[in-house]
């Protein structure tokens, strides 16, 4: 059985509490392993370990040596792909199919795009006139913050964790990381690829637990940490937040969505049913850019939901290996009953349950997974709960609209903003359309179409700050100004 430790200046250690938790399969409720949790002991020591190493070898580095290790780090998660994708499958229950294409090639590429954007970004001077005519010169000299607190999540859970450690070492911070308590895996590999790249110790550090009153806790509270970087639920994010103003560290948030697609009645329609299925139903609906609503325009309504029916009822769940798979199940027990409990609501509020809406039988060797049905819903009214909160299942509610004005006012009619995804083969209104979306992010004719030097992140409850590309910057790095009297 796996044994899952802390990763501490350079080194694989036990808590000392001697504190466990079980680590269980979401395909069959197996046991993978046992996790240690950190107590502030261990953290006390990765946050020592992550401060000596800013003052020490790490912080000698030049910017070109560090990115030089950083582009090894992403090769060297190739060369042991297999290994990141067994784990990362094992314990989120993916199919590989999925994890081979987007966590793994991701978890490598975040080390490297972020050092290329680092590497040509120039500095910011400006020259001021001054009374004695000789003026002065102001040079930007960005440095690292310190030590950066990574708090990630279980749905992506190497993409996501890797997209903030690669800009936070590129800027020559330092890390401890607590990955979610459902998914050890691949951040406690991800020291094994450390060691042999010879990232000096110190540098990234892991610490697992869970949340409140645990290692996520004592990692946001803890005073030896800088800046807090976070990617999961929007009331995390508060709590995050409250800890973080204590000593007035900085954070950035990536919080939930509650996404919508408008679908209007000139778009590609295979297209735009292909993109919207991939969005709702992905990942078993568990990424916080999916898509829970939908907006068609009346005269391709019914045909729309025949189509987007046709294809939920052709998604096959199986086991991460089995190829011909393309459904995992939810990443717990917990959490599909907290899915469940939105699928009986919205029977409640007077749903269409149009597929799905229950459990699947999966026979007896998975029937004690966390496999749920793909669920689509029509005929709720705008103001129910199931439209208007985030569920991080596999589905979504469909609903008609009549104009453009109508569908921009439905589509912002919610508290979050992280994305939204336009259909349409008119570009003009495409733009119009998009302007107008209350979301960090829009998509017009794609879903999930990143380009890792554009601005990630969300408006209103769905986060704050934005980070990919040279955005990155203004969280990972002190921006300095010195002036220069001539
Ligand atoms: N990418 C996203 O937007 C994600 C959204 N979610 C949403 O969050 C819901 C709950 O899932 P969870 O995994 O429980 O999300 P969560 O937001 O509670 O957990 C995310 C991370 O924060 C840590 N954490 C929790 N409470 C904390 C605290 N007080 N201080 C410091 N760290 C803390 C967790 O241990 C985990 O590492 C899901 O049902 C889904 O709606 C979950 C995962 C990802
Ligand atoms: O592509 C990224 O960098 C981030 C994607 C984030 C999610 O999909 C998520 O948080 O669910």
């Amino acid at each position: 059985m796996q044994e899952f430790k802390h990763f501490i200046n350079g080194q694989y250690v036990a808590s000392a509490s001697g504190k466990t938790f079980a680590n269980r399969s979401p395909v069959d409720n197996s046991l993978i392993g046992m996790v240690h949790e950190a107590g502030r002991e261990e953290v006390d020591a990765a946050v020592a370990a992550a401060r000596a190493a800013l003052a020490g070898p790490w912080g000698q580095l030049t910017q070109a040596q560090r990115i030089q290790l950083l582009n090894k780090v992403a090769e060297r998660i190739n060369e042991r792909f297999d290994d990141f994708l067994e784990a990362e499958c094992r314990d989120t229950g993916k199919p590989k199919s999925m994890a081979s294409h987007i966590d793994i090639p991701r978890g490598a590429a975040n080390f490297k795009a972020f050092s290329e954007t680092l590497a040509n970004h120039p500095t910011e001077a400006f020259r001021l006139d001054t009374p004695d005519g000789l003026g002065a010169v102001n040079i930007g000299h960005r440095t690292p913050k310190g030590v950066i607190a990574v708090i990630a999540p279980w749905n992506l859970p190497l993409l996501l964790m890797t997209w903030k450690v690669g800009p936070a070492l590129a800027c020559g911070n330092t890390v401890v990381v607590k990955p979610s308590e459902e998914t050890p895996a691949t951040t406690t590999l991800l020291g094994e690829v450390m060691n042999e790249c010879g990232v000096p110790p110190g540098v990234f550090n892991v610490v697992h637990g869970f949340g409140p009153n645990s290692a996520g806790a004592f990692l946001t509270e803890h005073n030896g940490v800088n800046a807090i970087t976070f990617t999961g639920e929007t009331r995390t994010g508060e709590a995050i937040m409250k800890a973080a103003a204590v000593g007035l560290r900085n954070i950035s948030l990536e919080c939930g969505g509650k996404n919508p697609a408008i679908v209007f009645a000139d778009c590609d329609l295979e297209k735009a049913v292909e993109g919207t299925m991939r969005s709702a139903f992905v990942n078993c609906g568990q990424v916080c850019l999916g898509t829970e609503r939908v907006y068609v325009e009346r005269p391709l309504f019914a045909d729309f939901v025949r189509r987007m029916k046709e294809a939920a009822a052709k998604l096959k769940p199986g086991r991460p290996a089995d190829a011909a798979a393309n459904f995992g199940p939810l990443i717990s027990h917990e959490h599909r009953d907290k899915v469940l409990s939105y699928y009986q609501l919205a029977v409640a509020e007077g749903a269409t349950v149009e597929i799905g809406g229950g459990v699947p039988d999966m026979g007896a060797a998975l029937n004690a997974g966390a496999w749920i049905e793909p669920t689509i819903w029509t005929g709720l009214a705008d103001d129910a709960r199931v439209v208007r909160e985030e569920i991080f299942g596999p589905c979504c509610h469909i609903r008609p609209f009549d104009s453009e004005e109508e569908v921009i006012a439905l589509a912002n009619n919610t508290d979050y903003g992280l994305a939204a995804a336009i259909w349409t083969e008119n570009s003009s209104r495409a733009m119009r359309v998009a302007e107008q979306m209350e979301a960090g992010i829009v998509w017009v004719n794609s879903w999930f179409l990143r380009d890792l030097r554009t601005a990630f992140g969300g408006a209103k409850q769905s986060g704050i700050g934005r980070e990919g590309g040279v955005h990155g910057l203004e969280f990972y790095t002190e921006l300095k100004n010195i002036c220069i009297k001539m």
